[in-house]
């Protein structure tokens, strides 16, 4: 399970004299689920179209199981389902007829076609609507059908950009169940996000992306560890100032309570709850809070995420 799905190595692309990726590296293990995050325009689209042998890289190399794309050319593509950002969909068709379309558009055999349309309809929640033409469907539906036609050939590896921009909930959830489902079946994800929430709720590993540069990559814990900062928060229920601990950053007001960076945190939990006690101050919330990849952003690149 741990062989590379994706090795990627100091990829460049210029458009018209502007650097869009600037040597972006990381490697994707098989069988899991790897979340590219970063604020619009970083480089996540242009990464996932080299990836997928839509556009061509001006310099570096990606490799997909083992195989050098440019050199592997079908062998890989048979093994890959894409999901652009972008819905593409015959809007006077119905689900089941893009869906046929798509299918014998990636070679699927029609005597399984059929079977295989019921099978991805029901993967992304449509069973019951294939019949409907796509253009009464909500956004998050169409992207529902777009991620089922990516899935027809069942790819080993399915690269997913931005696929919940813009959708309802509802849809969200389907999609989130069924990359839950595509890991079980050790298919390998790859998904961009400019929402942190997504990469902690479904990766496992994930690299941020700015400026057409990763800036931090590895498993989600380690990335928080490595690059975030700790903090305890208290609470008192008077919403008094709480008292100063000896040896560590003085507190920082944050809403009705205070917080504490430190690389201790377990101590100063155990000082904060020992010093309250002392001086019988009642307590309403003690506990270490973990960093946020908004907060490892913030402090790689010195803007937020979300001001994108
Ligand atoms: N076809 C193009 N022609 C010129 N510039 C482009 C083109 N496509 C992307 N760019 C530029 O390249 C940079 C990276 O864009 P890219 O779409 O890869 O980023 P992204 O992280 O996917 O952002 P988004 O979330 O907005 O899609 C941006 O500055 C963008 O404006």
């Amino acid at each position: 399970m741990n062989n590379a799905a994706i090795e990627v190595i100091k990829l460049l692309k210029t458009y018209d004299g502007k650097k869009a990726l600037a040597g972006i590296s990381f490697n994707v293990k098989e069988g899991s689920c790897f979340g590219l995050l970063g604020p619009n325009g970083a480089g996540k689209s242009t990464t996932m179209k080299i990836l997928s042998g839509l556009l061509e890289a001006d310099g570096g190399s990606v490799s997909i199981f083992g195989r050098e794309i440019r050199k592997a050319g079908n062998a890989i593509k048979d093994q890959l389902g894409y999901v652009p950002q972008s819905i593409t969909l015959y809007e006077k068709l119905s689900a089941y007829d893009n869906l046929q379309f798509f299918g014998e558009m990636y070679g699927v055999p029609k005597s399984e076609l059929k079977q295989r349309i019921g099978e991805v309809l029901e993967q992304v929640g449509l069973a019951d609507r294939a019949k409907d033409e796509v253009t009464a469907f909500s956004g998050g539906m169409k992207r529902r059908v777009n991620i089922a036609a990516a899935l027809l050939h069942r790819p080993k590896l399915i690269i997913m950009d931005e696929p919940t921009v813009g959708i309802d909930p509802q849809s969200r959830n389907h999609i989130f169940e069924m990359i839950r489902g595509l890991k079980k079946a050790g298919v390998t994800v790859l998904y961009s996000t400019h929402y942190m929430e997504e990469v902690e709720a479904l990766c496992d590993d994930l690299a941020i992306v700015d400026h057409g540069q990763v800036i931090a990559q590895g498993e989600l814990n380690e990335v928080l560890e490595r690059h975030g900062t700790q903090t305890v928060y208290l609470e008192l229920h008077n919403g008094g100032r709480p008292p100063a601990l000896a040896g560590v950053n003085a507190p920082i007001q944050r809403g009705r309570g205070w917080t504490i960076e430190t690389d201790a945190p377990l101590d100063v939990l155990a000082g904060w709850a020992q010093a309250c006690r002392s001086a019988s101050l009642k307590v309403s919330q003690l506990e270490m809070v973990r960093p946020s990849l908004e907060d490892v952003f913030l402090i790689m690149t010195g803007t937020t995420l979300r001001d994108n």
